[in-house]
């Protein structure tokens, strides 16, 4: 078993073009190997241009935030995941809590986008996490396995074993409040055992799976220990190049 390690910013309504440059010209020479840990920056669909030129030939990886599962048609404001693909996106990132919650979106609706990113040729980043009212009734292990049953509903297991799941409890972002590194294991090693499930054993080790909420570089180590942790989706300390470096380079 060897999962690279993907560490993820998620840029959300932040960042304009012109700083989205500076921040890369100021990391680019710094980031790890590929093959050592996986550096992705996930940007506005507004920036995703200037991103791409700035990270031609450097180890930044980049990724969308959202994307439509349509890819042409009457949908006034949406995002092709064809057009992404042809920019050179790698990642989308599909059903964040953010956009289950303010947007309105459905299991169902993440599942299409996850068959249309995967039948692009991109990598969905597939969000999934419980409220603190749900984790206060003791339900967050069945909220969490459910949002993953309907988000995988129909992919194969080829697909599973290529796609990034990231736990984010919603307590936990943007917050400060990160989960312990004891809980983020345990909901990401029950993540890990439903794909076993509905799987088998060897999509559950190759799916990588991230832990999201409140990851800043005086804690990434620690998680990134655990065994079922394999990365990071960092909101707000991705948005500065220092904290960005200390966060891909947790290893050194
Ligand atoms: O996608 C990223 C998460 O929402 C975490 O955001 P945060 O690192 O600012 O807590």
């Amino acid at each position: 078993m060897s999962r690279t390690p993907i560490i993820a910013g998620n840029w959300k309504l932040n960042m304009n073009p012109k700083e989205t440059v500076e921040f890369v010209n100021a990391v680019k020479d710094q980031l790890p190997d590929s093959s050592k840990v996986e550096s992705l920056i996930c940007a506005p669909a507004v920036d995703l241009d200037a991103l791409l030129k700035a990270a031609e030939g450097s180890n930044l990886h980049v990724g969308a935030e959202n994307c439509y599962w349509e890819n042409s048609g009457a949908f006034t404001g949406e995002n092709s995941p064809a057009v992404l693909k042809e920019m050179g996106v790698q990642y989308v990132i599909i059903g964040h809590s953010e956009r289950r919650g303010y947007f309105h979106e459905t299991d169902e609706d993440i599942n299409k986008k996850a068959k249309a990113i995967f039948a692009n040729g991109m990598t969905p980043i597939l969000c999934c996490g419980e409220s603190l009212e749900t984790r206060e009734a003791g339900k967050e292990n069945e909220w969490v396995v459910s949002q993953i049953k309907a988000g995988l509903e129909g992919l194969t297991s080829e697909q599973v074993s290529k796609l990034v799941i990231a736990y984010e409890p919603i307590w936990a972002i943007g917050t400060g409040k990160t989960a312990s590194s004891d809980q983020a294991e345990e909901m990401c090693k029950t993540i890990r055992e439903t794909v076993k499930d509905l799987y088998n054993e060897e999509t559950a080790e190759n799916v990588r799976i991230q832990y999201g909420g409140s990851v800043k570089p005086a804690n990434v180590k620690e998680l990134m220990a655990k065994p079922d942790i394999d990365g990071g989706l960092v909101g707000g300390a991705s948005l500065k190049p220092d904290s960005y470096l200390a966060l891909v380079n947790y290893q050194d």
